[in-house]
């Protein structure tokens, strides 16, 4: 059953249009992903799916009920927003927050629903803290349990992982795909990290230019970019000359380009001719910037774990697998 809908929605500011004509379904259980730069509006659609503004053309509908009808907003109660900063209240502790929405129901149930909560959200020791006692992590399952403490069947996450560090951050998200998973909710997560996207998401929408550029699964999308810009959100790649693309057998013509990721060309004996610019160490491996002798200087950058024959020499020869280009469009 799709979960959240969204169909020819467009939104503009004083003149100035930020979306243009976006529709997609989130199917109940899923997690889509919307992926884009800063400012394009990734934060609007959540906004708009929440009711927080409601300034929109097109239809927005939550498991089959639209948002708008005949002019009149209804506010729909099957949805949990998660802000980025957590907007917990701050007068209020740990069991409180969580409760805060649960005022219709009886004291013994709400007790009931509260007390699940810490336990399954690991905040059981934690119930009578304030929230300025707590950390980042935990005001952060402070966050996603107040917001389901009232089943929401549709939950938005902006850019929920932010403030979070890195090894917490990739624990909150296992934690959060299976939850999403386990409760069968429909989930719409805005980030600006790719790696996230791809991990966490059964879809991802990329916005470019007001539009959704391409929509699919991750694996789809890193395995078949429609165009330049979704192949360069998604991986580290290099867009080759056209001139070296026809060298090497690809059929690319103005509109198209040949790309290739940056682990996938290596260094050989033989092959196109180019010269060391720059050696960056990354840790477990090094990436590599060098110039295109044949092809006007152009630069691309090569991922490998090993530089011990290019250290001592500018001159060096890289292998491009015919197989490992794909033919994109420059833009839509
Ligand atoms: N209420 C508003 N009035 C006027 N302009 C707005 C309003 N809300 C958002 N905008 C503008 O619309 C654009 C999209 O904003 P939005 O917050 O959706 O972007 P975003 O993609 O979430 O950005 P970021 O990744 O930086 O959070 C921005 O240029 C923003 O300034």
């Amino acid at each position: 059953m799709v979960g959240v809908s969204l169909k020819n929605f467009s939104i503009s500011f004083s003149d100035t249009k930020i979306l243009e004509d976006v529709s997609f379904d989130v199917i109940q259980g899923e997690i889509v992903t919307i992926l884009g730069p800063s400012g394009c509006g990734k934060s609007t659609i959540l906004r708009s799916i929440a009711s927080l503004q409601d300034e929109y053309s097109g239809e927005i509908f939550i498991n089959d009920h639209c948002l708008i009808n005949n002019g009149q907003k209804q506010c729909h109660k099957d949805i949990g927003y998660i802000f980025q900063d957590y907007a917990l209240f701050p007068h209020l502790n740990v069991k409180e927050n969580i409760e805060f929405a649960l005022y219709k129901l009886k004291a013994i149930e709400r007790q009931k629903r509260v007390d699940k909560l810490l336990k399954q959200f690991d905040l059981v020791e934690h119930r009578n803290k304030q929230i300025h006692e707590l950390s980042g992590g935990q005001q952060q399952r402070v966050s996603i349990a107040r917001v389901l403490a009232y089943e929401p069947k549709v939950i938005l996450l902006d850019e929920p992982f932010s403030n979070l560090d890195s090894i917490l951050r990739n624990k909150t998200k296992v934690w959060l795909k299976k939850l999403i998973k386990q409760m069968g909710l429909s989930a719409i997560l805005v980030t600006h990290d790719q790696k996230e996207a791809l991990s966490m998401s059964d879809k991802i929408a990329i916005i470019h230019n007001r539009k959704i550029e391409q929509f699919g699964t991750p694996k789809e999308l890193f395995e078949s970019p429609n165009s330049l810009y979704v192949a360069n959100f998604l991986n580290r790649i290099n867009s080759l000359p056209n001139e070296l693309s026809l060298s090497l057998g690809v059929d690319v013509n103005e509109e198209s380009v040949g790309v290739v990721p940056i682990d996938k060309i290596s260094f050989s004996q033989s092959g196109v001719k180019a010269s060391i610019e720059d050696i960056s160490y990354c840790g477990d491996y090094y990436e590599v910037e060098v110039l295109l002798c044949d092809y006007e200087n152009s630069s691309i950058f090569i991922k490998t774990t090993s530089i011990d024959e290019l250290e001592n020499s500018s001159e060096c020869y890289l292998t491009i697998n015919l197989e490992d280009i794909k033919v994109v469009k420059k833009s839509i």
